[in-house]
């Protein structure tokens, strides 16, 4: 089961919202559409469902996925307020006439999944943000998707229970067996809950990798920005190597670089102190946190921030330290 995405443009009018998009989904994953707002994410999950019409490009469901066993479920979770909890998770099954029996046996099954016993004949205006969610998904689920579509699914919702909620979707999805495209702008949550993330950015797919894979090879800068998680120092490129600030670091060149580059520098990048060698560097600022503190360096007048757990001593402001970063850092064209 899965989905293939080739090529798919949209535009609203002449407005062009996405352009060139491509990418996957196998069988079990989470993906992420992960990006700014307006840049087109919940027009992807509507042409995924076919509420809207790509202009070019296809989409392919492959194995067991089908349109019709693919599900969005939206933000605003539009449950029935008219109806209960029950008789809203079962609505879907009453709509295929399923066996009157078999709703009911499959409806308690869901509420046990859910947690959601006792509030059985409760209507949605007496539930929690949290409790509504989970009816929602709830509906969703009974109806055995193959794909799943959740548009900011738990955006409305405060930390403790989108951590109930990840655990929910994590759990559900591998005893159910389907496949999930979520859209989020949220990075903490779209890292911890994807096996893969599509960064969108200006109409187009920047990267499709794993959250592991972006943070640490960002595919450009637009990436790395939206990442929010990077030094970016400016040196020049020598082969392998790269200086910045009169000192020498052993970079990941790609090869094509030369000249003024920027090396990426992940904000938690251990570094070692040294006596003899490394990046010289001022201490800035300090800050304490309960993982490590974290410190800001100055570099010829760049800015380096690094949130460090494991210096070899603590560090004053005002001194002069030489830094050893790891071998192979990341290049980047100067922008
Ligand atoms: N029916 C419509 N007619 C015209 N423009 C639209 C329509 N629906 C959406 N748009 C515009 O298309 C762009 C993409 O919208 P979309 O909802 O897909 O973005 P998004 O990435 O999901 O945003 P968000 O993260 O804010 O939900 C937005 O600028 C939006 O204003």
């Amino acid at each position: 089961m899965g989905l293939n995405v080739k090529n798919i443009s949209y535009r609203y009018g002449k407005r062009e919202i996405v352009n060139d998009v491509s990418f996957v989904v196998h069988e079990d994953e989470i993906i992420t559409l992960f990006g700014p707002s307006g840049v087109g994410k919940t027009t992807i999950l509507k042409m995924i469902v076919g509420m809207l019409t790509p202009q070019t490009g296809t989409i392919e469901f492959t194995g067991e996925s089908t349109r019709k066993n693919t599900l969005l479920v939206f933000q605003d979770y539009l449950l029935f307020p008219h109806m209960t909890v029950a008789e809203n998770i079962a609505f879907g099954l009453k709509m295929r006439h399923v066996a009157r029996a078999e709703i009911d046996q499959r409806v308690q099954e869901m509420v046990a999944e859910f947690q959601l016993e006792g509030l059985e004949k409760q209507y949605p205006a007496e539930l929690s943000g949290g409790q509504q969610q989970r009816v929602a998904l709830a509906r969703a689920i009974i109806l055995r998707p193959k794909l799943l579509l959740l548009d900011e699914p738990f955006s409305s919702l405060d930390s403790n229970l989108r951590q109930q909620m990840y655990e929910y979707l994590q759990r559900l999805q591998a005893h159910y067996h389907f496949g999930v495209i979520m859209v989020s702008h949220d990075q903490e949550e779209a890292f911890l809950l994807s096996t893969r993330v599509v960064v969108l950015a200006n109409q187009r797919v920047q990267q499709v990798a794993s959250p592991q894979e972006l943070y640490a090879h960002p595919a450009n800068r637009t990436v790395a920005d939206f990442l929010g998680c990077f030094n970016y120092l400016t040196g020049e490129v020598n082969g392998q190597t790269f200086a910045v600030a009169g000192s020498q670091l052993s970079v990941n060149n790609p090869g094509r670089l030369q000249g003024t580059a920027t090396l990426l520098v992940p904000f938690v990048t251990q570094v070692g102190l040294t006596t003899q060698g490394g990046l010289s560097a001022t201490v800035q600022q300090v800050h304490w946190q309960p993982a490590g503190p974290t410190v800001i360096f100055d570099v010829a007048g760049q800015q380096l921030k690094l949130q460090q757990t494991n210096f070899s001593r603590p560090l004053k402001v005002g001194e002069q330290v030489r830094l050893t970063l790891p071998a192979g850092g990341q290049l980047l064209p100067c922008q």
